[in-house]
């Protein structure tokens, strides 16, 4: 698995709002949109391209452009809705299917109540998004899913990633071919299983109240 932080003075700056427990949910949305853009800049780089033949005004030349099968977007419902906009204005052809899971506050496990993917992912790029990577086990489940489907290559994209959850994916999906990108590897977990210094409840920060 590889892991990359987007070292960035914008990133840096947008994440320190969104941390803020000031910000609002309307600004939450807002930022964690701008940020997903910057993260898929990085997270895209190796897209799949194919070679096509062009003609400008003045000449012919050779261009590329998003090779088929076309990527797979999935957002973790709830809190990745709220990158899932940013994304696709990027990766507009982008097909996008959904995951619906949810941590139990008290053993940390987490249940996939909603899934509305294609069947068949033999040979497609996947790009998972999830704001918050804290004990990892979320994305271990969502990530084993898209493998089991065929998925042959997967990038997570999280806002904040801790520590231990990137050792635990490291440890459960070991020789897969996964890359995590971050805006940031923070501290540690607490007690709670919440990432510090974090940024809360993404979830509740993006649809919670004003
Ligand atoms: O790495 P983990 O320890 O598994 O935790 C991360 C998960 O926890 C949060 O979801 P939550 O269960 O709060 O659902 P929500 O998005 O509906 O708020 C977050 O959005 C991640 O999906
Ligand atoms: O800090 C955390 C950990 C899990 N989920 C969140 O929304 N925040
Ligand atoms: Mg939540």
């Amino acid at each position: 698995m590889r892991i990359h932080v987007v070292d960035h003075p914008l990133v840096a700056h947008k994440l320190t709002t969104l941390r803020d427990e000031r910000t609002d949910s309307p600004t939450f949305r807002r930022l964690a949109d701008e940020l997903v853009t910057l993260l898929a800049y990085e997270a895209t780089r190796e897209v799949r391209t194919e070679r096509v033949d062009i003609r400008t005004p003045v000449t012919e030349t050779t261009g590329v452009r998003l090779s088929h099968p076309r990527p797979l977007v999935v957002p973790i419902i709830r809190a990745g809705l709220g990158m899932l906009d940013g994304m696709v204005r990027l990766l507009p052809t982008a097909e996008v299917g959904f995951l619906g899971m949810i941590r139990d506050e008290r053993t940390l496990k987490s249940s996939t109540y909603a899934n509305r993917m294609p069947e068949d992912l033999s040979g497609r790029q996947v790009y998972v998004l999830d704001p918050m990577l804290a004990t990892g086990g979320t994305l271990v489940v969502a990530i084993r899913e898209l493998i089991r489907r065929g998925a042959d290559d997967v990038t997570a994209l999280c806002l904040l990633a801790a520590p231990e959850g990137v050792a635990h994916l490291e440890e459960e999906l070991a020789g897969t071919p996964v890359t995590v990108v971050t805006a940031a590897l923070d501290e540690r977990l607490n007690e709670d299983g919440f990432i510090v210094p974090g940024l809360g409840d993404a979830g509740d920060r993006m649809y919670g109240t004003v």
